[in-house]
């Protein structure tokens, strides 16, 4: 990594490209200015507030660290068997126990964590989610890949980086996609767990009821549509996903007793025809890992497979379009970047490309929680 970016020359900007910044900002902005507002009983408020938000921003990175290590060591689950002293935890960790407390020290201040009166470590309720949440530790421990790949942030963003995440979820490449058992394993398990906050934000947004047959296109090893088929007793369900992926969606089917109304299509949405008969079609997931050209033939072929009046329903974590938001823009949009091959896209573009693709009566409801998916509506008119 490079410590300082020499300047190359720039290029002359476009007319209107360009502005002089606001006279308030570039006050703002001054040290004077800052010192002033600092002392100022109506500004310190203020400009302590906005300090301690930068200096979050600054100690990001740690606290991330801080996660992982807390994560990777498994205290939440061993704090969530019984609350421990300090000595106990290094032993069951094996951190010298001096080490320990600066990371036990850490982990209280950012609320994962609490000391009881009697001196031995307890879980929070934002700690205990660490150990409840399907997913959200399989999600944090993987992403040591991601920090590589961000680790010169300049070069990642000049598209100088060759991208570790991509390798990790090997899926999305070529044709034919993953094909190595052990890999496809590690990624299904992974979607899986964290599927289950998904299809209930997603079940949540979408009505489901008057709808008879559903297609759940990349639909993995099944987790959605089995979250589905048990809000939806009426339903009929098929899988498609590619060959080494789908089949494992029949133990799923099998013990949540939905082997008699779900039905199995291993195949590529690239190169086969998609299965007939469902008039809604689910992604969940799925496009924010292709680019716009596949988007849009996948949902052009989508659209030929409903009938007039079916519906696609498009569910994945979205950017917030004009008005970025944290979880959109400042992480799955950074994680479809590392990824190389689609990009996450707001509920705006979504609706553009199912336009593309001629569907109409786009809806695009508000979504429960950003952090975990957004949805998008279509309808096949003509
Ligand atoms: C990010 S995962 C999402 C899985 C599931 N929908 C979920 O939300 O848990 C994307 C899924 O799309 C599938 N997929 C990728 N390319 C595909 C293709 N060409 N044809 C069919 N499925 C594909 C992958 O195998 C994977 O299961």
């Amino acid at each position: 990594m490079k410590d300082i970016d020499i300047p190359l020359p720039k290029p002359a900007l476009p007319r209107g490209a360009a502005k002089r910044s606001g006279y308030l900002t570039r006050l703002v902005a001054s040290q004077g200015f800052q010192a002033w507002a600092a002392r100022f009983p109506l500004t310190r408020r203020l400009v302590r507030s906005e300090g301690e938000a930068m200096f979050d921003l600054v100690a990001g990175f740690c606290h991330s660290q801080i996660l992982q290590a807390v994560v990777r060591l498994q205290i939440p689950q061993l704090l969530l068997e019984r609350e421990l002293s300090a000595d106990a935890l290094a032993l069951e960790v094996d951190i010298p126990q001096e080490r320990l407390q600066v990371l036990l020290a850490a982990a209280t201040s950012l609320q994962l964590i609490k000391q009881r009166r009697s001196g031995r470590f307890a879980l929070t309720t934002r700690g205990a989610a660490l150990a409840g949440v399907p997913g959200l530790p399989g999600m944090i421990a993987h992403h040591y890949v991601l920090y590589r790949d961000l680790a010169d942030p300049v070069a990642f963003f000049r598209g100088d980086v060759d991208t570790e995440l991509a390798a990790f979820w090997p899926y999305v490449f070529g044709a034919g996609g993953a094909t190595d058992p052990t890999t496809t394993a590690t990624y299904s398990q992974l979607m899986a767990d964290s599927q289950v906050l998904v299809a209930e934000d997603t079940l949540a947004a979408v009505k489901l009821s008057d709808s008879r047959h559903i297609l759940d296109i990349g639909g993995g090893t099944g987790a959605f549509l089995a979250a589905v088929g048990a809000a939806h007793p009426h339903l009929q369900m098929t899988l498609f996903d590619l060959p080494a992926v789908a089949p494992a969606a029949a133990t799923r089917f099998k013990n949540a007793n939905l082997t008699e109304r779900t039905r199995i299509v291993p195949g590529s949405f690239r190169d086969d025809p998609l299965p007939q008969g469902a008039d809604i079609v689910s992604l969940v997931r799925v496009l924010y890992d292709h680019a716009d050209e596949t988007v849009i033939a996948l949902l052009r072929s989508v659209h030929d497979a409903l009938p007039i009046g079916g519906r696609v329903l498009i569910s994945e974590p979205m950017t917030g379009g004009d008005a970025p938001q944290r979880a959109g823009d400042a992480y799955f949009a950074l994680y479809c970047m590392a990824m190389r091959t689609g990009c996450a896209r707001s509920q705006v573009q979504i609706a553009a490309l199912l336009a593309q693709a001629g569907f109409g009566h786009i809806q695009t409801p508000k979504s429960r929680r950003s952090f975990i998916t957004a949805v998008v509506e279509g309808v096949r008119q003509s």
